[in-house]
């Protein structure tokens, strides 16, 4: 017999009832994805701002950190939105006309001002801390420090941010602030991971700052600065080197070469290049306090700077800078400064950095022994090939020989880094877009932006998050429609019988 036609049974899907519940159930779908996803992000783009003026003592800095509004307390968010270089010389250098100071900030404030929204204006902190170079001039003749403070105190307060306050930083602090915008900005200190050391380099002061397992802080305490974030303690070692920043470290060594040789008219200086030749005056020399009490009984009031280009006797010169004779300690880096054994990974930024760039020295898995022999060679290349290569200003173009054999024999000598621990070295300007300084450190600090426990965190990540809410409402919807379908009338889908 013939195959019983089929009974042709009626698709309940193509019903209009139900491509209207489909189409009604994926635009509720989309829209409660959309808005989950909107709703999140109109508020992470709310930001706050800081502000922080790096008053050193060769320039001032002016950093702009923003972050967004409802992480304040969150983890490893805030960072660099602007940077803006002072012109001119550092604050300390205005002692004759202090205003000029405070107006010489004004440039880079109006600027602040243009790269914040101005309703925010109000309350975003406004701070500076001095360094190095103000630490002499208060050592010098601290009405002058005052008078200066009181300058850019008053031009800050003619700006409407929330002016925080213009304070002079401990050593200590320098050190330990540069320390926490290393690791912060690394991620390290969210995760209690191994810690990255901290050596900064500026004008006039020099700092290292690392954790030690066999470091607590009661050998030395003066060295020691302890903090608890994000639920880990730490015990970090901090030392800053007054006058051992590259510029008053170049006088040391200027005034070292003097006295060798009681106050001559030329100095054959091995830490320049072959052919340099200045007259340079005395004064300019020893108007320091790093120097001045070393001053000879000088006959001529200036001398001429003459360069020998060799590394090696450079090196020797430099080491003449420093005191390896005395340590009262268990064992010292110098100058009788207590230092426990290097540990980990170390970050070189600030001078380390602009200097080791310039001379593209900045590779640390490069042998030592390379890049000593290519500084010498850099050191014992004429002065006028060096004229020729580079167009930078001179004075700076002049230093970099000294400078680059100062950095190595201050690693090598002074901190005692080894042939073998220098890959342990990596020089860096920025990390993640913000540069390495204290004065991110600072702001956090201040703003107490790194709580001592650890934040509750949400338990999922956004894109986790998007996602779980995407699958269960699609999941929401099948189910729905499978319930619905069961319930549809069986008459519907088989033959009927009269
Ligand atoms: O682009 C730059 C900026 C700075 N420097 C040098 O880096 C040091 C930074 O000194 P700073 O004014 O920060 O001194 P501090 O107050 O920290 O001693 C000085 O020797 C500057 O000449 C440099 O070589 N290149």
């Amino acid at each position: 017999p013939p195959p019983r036609p089929e009974m042709k049974e009626k698709n309940p899907w193509h019903r209009p009832v139900t491509i209207i519940i489909t189409v009604i159930g994926v635009i509720a779908i989309v829209t409660l994805v959309t808005v989950l996803v909107i709703q999140n992000r109109t508020i992470a783009q709310k930001y706050k701002y800081g502000i922080v003026l790096d008053a050193g003592s060769s320039h001032t800095s002016l950093y702009i950190y923003q972050w967004p509004a409802e992480k304040d307390n969150n983890t490893g968010r805030v960072e660099q939105k602007h940077h803006c270089q002072v012109a001119g010389k550092g604050i300390s250098s205005y002692t004759a006309t202090p205003y000029k100071a405070g107006e010489s900030l004004i440039s880079c404030l109006k600027e602040a001002k243009e790269n914040i929204p101005q309703k925010m204006h109000p309350e975003t902190p406004l701070y500076l801390g001095a360094t190095a170079g103000m630490r002499l001039l208060k050592l010098e003749n601290s009405s002058a420090s005052d008078e200066v403070f009181k300058a850019v105190e008053k031009t800050l307060r003619g700006f409407p941010f929330s002016y925080q306050g213009a304070r002079l930083l401990a050593g200590q602090e320098e050190g330990a602030f540069g320390w926490v915008t290393v690791n912060y900005l690394d991620d390290r200190l969210t995760q209690g991971l191994e810690t990255t050391g901290a050596l900064d380099l500026g004008g006039a002061s020099t700092q290292i700052s690392f954790v030690s397992d066999e470091y607590n802080g009661s050998e030395s305490p003066d060295n020691a600065v302890s903090f608890r974030l994000y639920g880990y303690d730490y015990t970090l070692y901090t030392h800053s080197f007054l006058c051992y920043g590259k510029d008053q470290a170049l006088r040391l060594a200027l005034a070292h070469q003097t006295k060798v040789n009681s106050g001559p008219t030329a100095i054959m200086d091995p830490c320049f290049h072959k052919g340099y030749n200045e007259t340079k005056h005395y004064a300019a020399v020893y108007d320091s306090p790093c120097v001045s009490d070393q001053k000879p009984q000088i006959v001529s009031e200036t001398f001429i700077h003459l360069g020998g280009g060799n590394f090696t006797q450079c090196q020797e010169v430099i080491k003449s800078v420093f005191n390896f004779t005395s340590c009262r300690y268990s064992r010292c880096s110098f100058n009788g400064i207590f230092q426990p054994p290097l540990q980990g990974q170390f970050g070189a930024f600030s001078a380390y950095f602009f200097v080791m760039n310039f001379l593209n020295l900045t590779d640390t898995s490069v042998p030592l022994k390379t890049v000593m022999q290519k500084l010498s060679d850099y050191c014992a290349t004429p002065w006028t090939q060096i004229k020729k290569e580079h167009d930078i200003p001179l004075k700076y173009l002049a230093e970099y020989c000294f400078s680059g054999t100062y950095i190595l024999t201050l690693m090598m000598e002074g901190y005692n880094f080894t042939s073998e621990t220098y890959s342990s070295i990596k020089y860096i300007q920025k990390i993640k877009n913000s540069d390495a300084g204290w004065t991110l450190g600072y702001m956090l600090n201040l703003t107490n932006m790194i709580p001592a426990e650890a934040p509750d965190s949400p338990p999922l990540t956004y894109t986790s998050y998007v996602s779980v809410v995407t699958v269960m409402a699609i999941l929401l919807f099948v189910i729905f429609i499978l319930i619905l379908y069961s319930l549809w009338p069986k008459c519907n889908t088989e033959p009927k019988i009269i």
